[in-house]
C-alpha cells in the first residue's frame, strides 16, 4: 500500500499543501502520511462534484446498479486487504474488521438493488372533489452534490451508508473521512475507478472537521449534507448546514432489558459482545443494562466471568476481542469518566485497569444516574448494570437519557415485548435481542438527540432525493 496519499478530487490524485502522520492506535506506528484538505481544496471538490453531476444525473439506474455492483464485487475479493487497513488504522479485532467487510460488501449490494427500485407512487386523485379526471403521482430525482462526514469506527461500512445510497440516486459526493481511519475511504479512489465510475461523482478529502465544515456544509452547490459523529459535532453541523437538507446519525448509551423469566443461558454471551465488542467503541453499543431483581445476582456473576475471558490483545492476532482505544485523548476521557463515577458510589465488579492504550472491560454496578458514565456516551469498554422490579421501572430509567437511538428486550412473554416497544423512546426496538443489532437495509437512525433523519439504503436515498408531484388532467388538454 501508498505511504503517502494525496486528495481525491475530480477522478486525480492531487497535492495537498500539508501532509500528517496516521499512526497505528496500537503500536503507534506511523502508518502514512495523509493529505490534509483546507477549505480551498474543499471549494475544488464541491465545484468538480457540481459540474459532475449535470452529467450524472441523467446515468441510467442500471448503469449506477452495475458500478455499484462492481464496487462490491471489488471489496469482497480484496476483503482481506480492506480488513486488514481497517485492524491497523482503527485498531479494530481483525475478526470483527472481516465482519465489516462483510456487511460494507452487501450494503453496496442493497444500494445496487435500490438504484433500480427508486419508486415513486400513485396518488388517487379522485379521492377528493375536484379530482375527478386527473392522473397524480410522485418521481424521485437525484438531489445534486452531497457531503459527507464520517466518524472513525466503521470506516468501510458507515461511508458505504452514504456513499452507496449518493451513487444510487444519481448524486456527487464530497467525502471527508475521519481524521483516524482515512485510509479505509481513500482506497475507495481506486475501486469505484476500477468499478467505472466516472471521474468527479465520488471526491475523497481528509482533513480536519472544524477547518472544512463551514465550506462542506455551506457552500451553495452542496444540497445535502450527511453526518455521522458526535451529538456535538452535529449540533455544530446543524447549525452550519442552514436551510437544506441534512441527515445526522449520533452518539447514544443504548439500554438492554433483561425481564423476568428471561433465559440467561442465551442472554450472557450477545450482552457481553453488545457491551464489548470494538471496546464499546459503537454507537450502538450496551451501556446501560436492567435485570429483573429474579436473575439479577446470576446474570451478574455470569457476566463477569465471561467478561473476564475476553482476550486482549493486537488487533491482528485471531483470538483477540480488546485492544487499545483509538486515541490516548480519549483513554483519558475514559479513565476520568470512571474516576468519576467510583467518587459518586459505583463499584467496579472487573476491569477498571489500563495498560498501554488499552482499557480492560470495566462493568460497574451502583451507578449514581448523576454520573457522566450513566448520563452521556460512554464510547469505550465500561458498561453499567441495574437491578429493577418492574418492567415499566426499566423502561422508565432507560428512557430517561437524551439519547434514543436503539433498545433491547429479551423477554419470554410476547405481551411485554409489545408493551416495551410501544414505550421505549428510541429509533429502533430490538426484541429478544441486544440493541448492537443492525441490518444494513433496515431504517437506522435516532429519536431525541441521536439524531435527524435515517439510514439504510433506500431510506438514506428519501434523504438525498427530491420528489415531484405531477397531476395530470386529462381529456380537455390532450389531443
Ligand atoms: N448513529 C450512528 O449511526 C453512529 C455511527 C457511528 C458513530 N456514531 C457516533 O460517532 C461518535 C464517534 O465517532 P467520532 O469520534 O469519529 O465522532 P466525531 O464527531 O468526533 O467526528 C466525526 C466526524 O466529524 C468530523 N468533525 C469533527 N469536528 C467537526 C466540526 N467542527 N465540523 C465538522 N466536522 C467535524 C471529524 O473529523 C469526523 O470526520 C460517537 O458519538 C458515536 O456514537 C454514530
Ligand atoms: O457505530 C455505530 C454503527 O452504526 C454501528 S453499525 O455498524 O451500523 O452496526
Amino acid at each position: 500500500m501508498r505511504k503517502k496519499w494525496q486528495l481525491w478530487i475530480g477522478g486525480q490524485w492531487r497535492e495537498a499543501k500539508t501532509y500528517e502522520p496516521l499512526y497505528n492506535p496500537h503500536t503507534d506506528e506511523e502508518l502514512a502520511e495523509i493529505g490534509q484538505a483546507e477549505p480551498a481544496d474543499a471549494e475544488l471538490a464541491i465545484t468538480n462534484a457540481h459540474e459532475t453531476f449535470q452529467r450524472f444525473k441523467s446515468h441510467p439506474a442500471h448503469a449506477r446498479a452495475e458500478i455499484l455492483a462492481k464496487a462490491a464485487d471489488i471489496i469482497d475479493q480484496r476483503s482481506e486487504e480492506c480488513a486488514k487497513i481497517i485492524a491497523l488504522e482503527g485498531a479494530k479485532s481483525i475478526r470483527n474488521a472481516r465482519e465489516e467487510i462483510s456487511r460494507t460488501v452487501q450494503t453496496y449490494q442493497f444500494a445496487a438493488e435500490a438504484a433500480k427500485s427508486n419508486y415513486g407512487e400513485q396518488i388517487p386523485m379522485d379521492a377528493a372533489k375536484g379530482g375527478e379526471n386527473r392522473f397524480g403521482f410522485t418521481i424521485h430525482t437525484p438531489i445534486g452534490v452531497v457531503t459527507a462526514i464520517t466518524p472513525f469506527n466503521f470506516p468501510f461500512n458507515l461511508v458505504a451508508h452514504k456513499v452507496g445510497p449518493a451513487i444510487a440516486a444519481g448524486n456527487s459526493i464530497v467525502l471527508k473521512p475521519a481524521e483516524q481511519t482515512p485510509l479505509s475511504s481513500l482506497l475507495l479512489a481506486e475501486i469505484f475507478q476500477e468499478a467505472g465510475l466516472p471521474d468527479g461523482v465520488l471526491n475523497i478529502i481528509p482533513g480536519k472537521g472544524e477547518v472544512l465544515s463551514k465550506t462542506l456544509t455551506g457552500h451553495p452547490y452542496v444540497k445535502n449534507v450527511t453526518f455521522t459523529g458526535s451529538v456535538e459535532v452535529g449540533h455544530i453541523i446543524q447549525q452550519q448546514a442552514g436551510f437544506r437538507k441534512l441527515t445526522l446519525e449520533l452518539g447514544s448509551n443504548s439500554p438492554l432489558i433483561i425481564d423476568e423469566g428471561a433465559d440467561l443461558e442465551k442472554v450472557i454471551e450477545p450482552s457481553v459482545m453488545g457491551s464489548f465488542s470494538y471496546n464499546g467503541q459503537v454507537c450502538i453499543s450496551i451501556q446501560r443494562i436492567y435485570v429483573h431483581q429474579s436473575l439479577y445476582q446470576e446474570y451478574l456473576d455470569r457476566f463477569i466471568k465471561r467478561t473476564k475471558e475476553l482476550v486482549i490483545g493486537s488487533p491482528l492476532d485471531e483470538k483477540t476481542n480488546i485492544t487499545a482505544v483509538i486515541s490516548k485523548k480519549s483513554l483519558e476521557r475514559l479513565q476520568g469518566w470512571l474516576e468519576e463515577a467510583v467518587k459518586e458510589g459505583a463499584k467496579i465488579e472487573c476491569g477498571g485497569t489500563v495498560e498501554g492504550n488499552i482499557m480492560a472491560p470495566t462493568v460497574l454496578t451502583n451507578v449514581n444516574r448523576d454520573s457522566k458514565v450513566f448520563r452521556s456516551e460512554i464510547f469505550g469498554p465500561i458498561v453499567c448494570i441495574f437491578p429493577f422490579d418492574t418492567l415499566d421501572e426499566a423502561i422508565n430509567d432507560a428512557n430517561d437519557s437524551r439519547y434514543g437511538l436503539n433498545s433491547g428486550i429479551f423477554t419470554p412473554s410476547i405481551e411485554r415485548a409489545f408493551y416495551a416497544a410501544q414505550r421505549l423512546e428510541t429509533g429502533g426496538v430490538i426484541i429478544n435481542d441486544i440493541p448492537t443489532f443492525r441490518i444494513d437495509n433496515m431504517p437506522y437512525g435516532g429519536w431525541k438527540d441521536s439524531g435527524v433523519g435515517r439510514e439504510g439504503i433506500k431510506y438514506a436515498m428519501q434523504e438525498m432525493m427530491e420528489q415531484k408531484f405531477i397531476s395530470f388532467k386529462l381529456n380537455e388538454h390532450f389531443l
